[in-house]
């Protein structure tokens, strides 16, 4: 399947191709024809997705940053771009930002204005405010917003939000109205607010901000009154789209506004790998659009060069296609029901270093890495920083404040400080927990901690009345050869840190409560006193390997990417242990897992 602009007359096509089927290859060889003759482009959905496009064309030799006919980015981010270059200069800010500090007050505001007699707004707190943060999302990027009718923008939001459509639809236009006119961070707030993979633009006199998810939006609704020069758009003669299932009808709208009426392009996907239909994606709908607007024709593949027989036959099984390998190589596919030790002597040592290990979300992946570290004394190198994470970070913290004199320096004290404040018992603004952070030394925490607890500060209160208790009841503990699963267990009680306990909806949570149980077991099996946490951090630290270490992924993150030995963690034959309740979301997560290895297979049900 090459050269498939000079095969085809049509101006567009569509390959649907299963996993492994060499959609991001295609596209990779087709480009390097292109780049040699007219200004290309190559599309993806995902940060991750844009990465391993580039990968495949740097293998060919093509570094975008050297190419001047070479362009690769993600859709939003090339809106992005196009904003900057017509003049836009509104900051961009960083998603959870906008989620903890300036929703909550919008929320309030637009809940107070009133809503229609037949409708109450819901009781809604904090702790909601991402839930309801995607609902904005999937409002906009299914275009619910341009429903002509109630009763079509309830059918476009049906089963799909989290709450009631009216109440999304009267937050939406709020947010909008605030995000035109937002005036700006505070002195000193910047760097919480920025996204900081997007380089801060000049700003002088500038208001309003977007999340670069919403470039797409802000620009589509630009060009409703202005038209856009073709010199600002790049003049791609060629443009690639890859994962093109995971594209939104939003997204779809500004590709169709914005390409060259003389582009020839290229769309790849799969069908089976929408994983965010929750966002907003609809594959059906785009993939019919997209060829009926341009008369693309469509080609499929269901050949995989990927991987052998077994696993083809077994993708094939869950969705229902005849898979055909390709592949030279066989793939063998183990699957164990136990623990992590029963599964590991299948996998030869010498190939742990090359292993990937797939987890359904963030707080498997947790799991899975203290998990593997948990396994055996020597436990293997970890492309994993088990020391960042929730658990340690709080050990951290309450090791310097009882032990202010012994503590080790941490690196990255200030971020386990962060971690431990941003608990939601603690109280204090965002400018005082940075305050506290910054620069931290274990003398310094206790200095805070002391001022806090003798009755808070001009600020007011810096912690709840269960995290006082339990942070008092924690600087009380005198022997230092006392067990430390017992203390840290009373602590936990005391200051009900965990009591969501590991709540369905808050992946968040889980993954802190997750790592919270890996440590508890690595301190369990070594029967560890306080006073041996700064060795025992030692070995944390020590199991970090980011070169050559296991590597740990999402499925999100996995997408696109190929590795020769698999785990997929958590999961048996018949997909993931732990689901949510759309089946064709779990089936496609799972297939999408599992299709990532080409030698090995191994499936880890706990
Ligand atoms: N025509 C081909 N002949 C032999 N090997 C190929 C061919 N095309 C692709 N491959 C190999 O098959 C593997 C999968 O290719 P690629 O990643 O492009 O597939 P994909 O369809 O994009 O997969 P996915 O949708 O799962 O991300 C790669 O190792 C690639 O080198």
């Amino acid at each position: 399947m090459q050269n498939l602009f000079n095969h085809y007359p049509e101006k567009a096509l569509l390959v649907e191709g299963v996993a492994g089927s060499g959609k991001s290859t295609l596209i990779a060889e087709e480009a390097r024809y292109c780049v040699s003759s007219a200004p290309t482009l190559l599309m993806t959905f995902s940060r991750a997705g844009r990465d391993v496009l580039s990968g495949y064309m740097q293998k060919r030799g093509l570094v975008s940053a050297e190419q001047p006919n070479l362009t690769i980015s993600t859709i939003d981010g090339l809106a992005h771009q196009l904003l900057r270059r017509l003049g836009d200069e509104r900051y961009v800010l960083d998603r959870d930002a906008v989620v903890r500090d300036l929703l909550p007050q919008l929320v309030e505001e637009a809940c107070e204005e009133g809503f229609d007699w037949e409708f109450t707004a819901p009781q809604i707190n904090e702790e909601h405010m991402n839930a309801l943060m995607a609902d904005l999302e999937f409002f906009r990027a299914s275009r619910a917003w341009e429903a002509e009718s109630a009763e079509d923008c309830e059918f476009i939001c049906e089963g799909k939000l989290n709450f009631d459509y009216r109440f999304v639809r009267r937050v939406f236009y709020a947010y909008d109205s605030y995000r035109a006119h937002w005036p700006g961070p505070e002195a000193g707030t910047e760097n919480l607010l920025l996204d900081p993979y997007v380089a801060p633009a000049q700003r002088t006199g500038v208001f309003g901000f977007r999340l670069i998810s919403e470039a797409v939006f802000d620009l589509l609704e630009r060009l409703e009154s202005e038209t856009l020069d073709e010199r600002f758009m790049g003049g791609y003669r060629f443009v690639f789209i890859d994962e093109f299932h995971d594209t939104t009808p939003l997204q779809l709208a500004f590709l169709f506004r914005i390409l060259s009426p003389q582009a020839r392009i290229l769309a790849v996907g799969d069908r089976m790998q929408n994983i965010f239909a929750w966002r907003g994606t609809d594959t059906d709908a785009v993939f019919n659009t997209y060829v009926q607007h341009y008369s693309a024709r469509i080609i499929h593949s269901l050949q995989t060069y990927r991987f052998g027989d077994s696993l083809a036959e077994l993708a094939g099984k869950l969705t229902g296609r005849q898979l055909q390998s390709m592949a030279r190589h066989k793939t063998d596919i183990t699957a164990v029901k136990g623990t992590m030790a029963d599964l590991l002597p299948h996998i030869k040592p010498a190939r742990l270093s090359h292993l990937a290990v797939v987890c359904r979300n963030g707080a498997d992946k947790v799991s899975a890495a203290f998990s593997l570290f948990n396994s055996s004394d020597s436990s293997p190198e970890l492309a994993y920083p088990l020391v960042n994470t929730f658990a340690a970070s709080l050990l951290v913290y309450l090791y310097s404040v009882r032990f202010p004199r012994l503590a080790p320096m941490v690196k990255k004290m200030d971020e386990a400080v962060l971690q431990f404040l941003s608990l939601p018992h603690c109280l204090l603004d965002e400018q005082a927990k940075h305050e506290i952070a910054h620069k931290a030394t274990p003398g310094s925490l206790r200095m805070y901690l002391d001022l806090h607890l003798r009755g808070g500060s001009v600020k007011g209160e810096a912690f709840s009345d269960e995290m006082k208790n339990a942070l008092q009841w924690w600087l009380g503990q005198k022997d230092s050869k006392a067990g430390l699963v017992a203390e840290l267990e009373t602590f936990a009680r005391l200051s009900g840190v965990f009591s969501y306990g590991a709540s369905q909806h808050r992946v968040l949570e889980q993954t802190a409560w997750c790592s919270w149980q890996g440590l508890l077991r690595f301190l369990s099996a070594r029967q560890a006193t306080i006073e041996q946490w700064p060795a025992l951090y030692g070995r944390l630290l020590a199991s970090w390997k980011t070169r050559g270490g296991i590597r740990f992924y999402t499925v999100s993150e996995a997408k696109g990417r190929e590795f020769d030995e698999v785990m997929v963690y958590n999961a048996g034959l018949g997909g993931f242990k732990a689901r949510g309740s759309d089946d064709a979301i779990e089936r496609n997560r799972f297939y999408v897992a599992i299709t990532r290895a080409k030698k090995s297979l191994f499936l880890l049900a706990g």
